[in-house]
């Protein structure tokens, strides 16, 4: 029987940081795992060290649900960010040993292609319409065939997701003049204060829409995120609002945690809703697929326990017409897309895959073989998940601390970011 011989936790920040956990079994087979929590990294680094690592040694590989089991129910604390993204790290690796023992591409070990290729969207954003329309215009000639509309709000300095000349995704953080479309970890050793105004936002937004469904045709998906900043009301009347210009969807448009809030937006709208990218288990779903109160689940492999659990809260989904739409941020690392990409191949629910391109340092050191072709992703055909890391060139990023930013209102009251 095959064992797992070693299991190092890598630490890497070619473009921005990344945790990874890579296994070896005494068969010389290697299994990488995505552990990455946004300006959280070395938590998840120590429970991966400190308290999983000494566990996984002379385990058998193949063992992969009763591993999960174990490192679940085993630790009697159970859930939460770190937790979740240490044992989906685990999970994934050992579903990449699995899949390259077989020698097949990881999706068939998960049933077999479902679809020939993955429709995604990228992040299009703009501080006012001239810039936004430009920015949607580079992702159609990129490919993209549906893409997430994020604005600047007059009288706000800095808005979710809406890139800014001021500040460069180069790790120095030195402004180089170009934009940035979504890595909002500011390298540093204090979070970023950004500044936010609801009552300002729902007034513009609509235009937004309004301008972009004028310019760009009815047939384009396009996708809005309100990252957790409305209450239930203020989401109703958004949601609302922007029923004449087809959302594909509106995200987190009320702080997750509050699930019956959802209830309130479901009763005032029919444009469809997602949520769930802070989320860590099936249990944050319960209420919220079982009412049928979203249409689509935003869980990262990497933060919800991997392969095993989300394809678990994705089949459930699947008996209430709920589909998929994996969270894929640029803090995913190119292992944790692989791992989306193996899993929306293979569910009959997929619904859509978040994409936005690594940096180029990041694709020297994570040797990736997906494909991104006519606006589909498909996760290729190499045994596993299809990625390598190189082990020396990752060490020659070192960790760099990084915090994600926070809001305040104009009063100084702290808001949701
Ligand atoms: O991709 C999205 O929809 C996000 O909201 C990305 C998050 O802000 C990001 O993952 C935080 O680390």
């Amino acid at each position: 029987m095959t064992r797992i011989e070693t299991a190092e936790v890598v630490v890497t920040s070619p473009d921005r940081n990344f945790v990874t956990l890579r296994l070896t079994t005494d068969e010389g087979l290697v299994g990488l795992g995505d552990a990455t929590l946004n300006g959280r990294e070395l938590a998840v680094v120590s429970y991966l060290r400190d308290h999983v690592v000494p566990l996984l040694i002379g385990r058998d590989p193949h063992r992969i649900e009763d591993t999960w089991q174990f490192l679940y129910r085993g630790a009697y604390w159970r859930r939460g960010p770190v937790t979740m993204a240490a044992i989906a790290a685990v999970d994934v690796a050992l579903w990449d040993l699995k899949a390259r023992a077989a020698g097949m591409p990881l999706y068939q070990l998960l049933g077999g292609a479902s679809r020939d290729g993955l429709l995604a969207y990228g992040h299009a954003s703009g501080r006012d319409l001239p810039e936004l329309f430009d920015s949607v215009r580079d992702h159609l000639e990129q490919g993209y065939r549906a893409i997430r509309i994020q604005t600047g709000v007059p009288g706000l300095k800095t808005i979710y997701g809406v890139a800014s000349n001021a500040r460069s995704a180069e790790p120095t953080g030195a402004d180089d003049g170009g934009r940035y479309d979504y890595e909002p970890a500011g390298r540093g050793p204090q979070p970023q204060e950004e500044d936010w105004d609801t009552p300002a936002y729902l007034r513009h937004l609509p235009t937004v829409f309004e301008a972009v469904r004028h310019e760009f045709g009815p047939e384009l998906p396009l996708l809005h995120d309100g990252h957790h900043r409305m209450t239930p009301i203020q989401a109703a009347k958004l949601g609302k609002s922007l029923e004449p210009y087809d959302l594909f969807w509106l995200e987190d448009c009320t702080p997750a945690e509050n699930q019956q809030g959802l209830r309130l937006v479901r009763q005032h709208t029919t444009t469809p809703l997602a949520i769930g990218e802070v989320f860590n288990t099936v249990w944050d779903y319960q209420t919220l697929v079982s009412e049928q109160l979203i249409d689509y689940v935003r869980s990262a492999v990497t933060h919800t326990g991997g392969i095993t659990a989300l394809r678990k809260i994705l089949d459930f989904a699947a008996q209430y017409q709920i589909r998929s739409g994996i969270h894929g941020p640029t803090d995913i690392s190119p292992v944790g897309m692989a791992a989306a990409l193996h899993l929306d191949l293979a569910i009959h629910n997929f619904g859509i895959q978040e994409y936005m391109k690594h940096g180029a340092r990041t694709d020297e050191v994570f040797r990736q073989s997906f494909r991104w072709e006519d606006g589909l992703l498909h996760p290729g055909d190499e045994p596993g998940l299809g990625v390598t890391l190189d082990v020396d060139g990752a060490g020659k990023y070192p960790y760099v601390q990084a915090y994600l930013p926070y809001n305040r209102l104009s009063d100084g009251t702290v808001h949701d970011w």
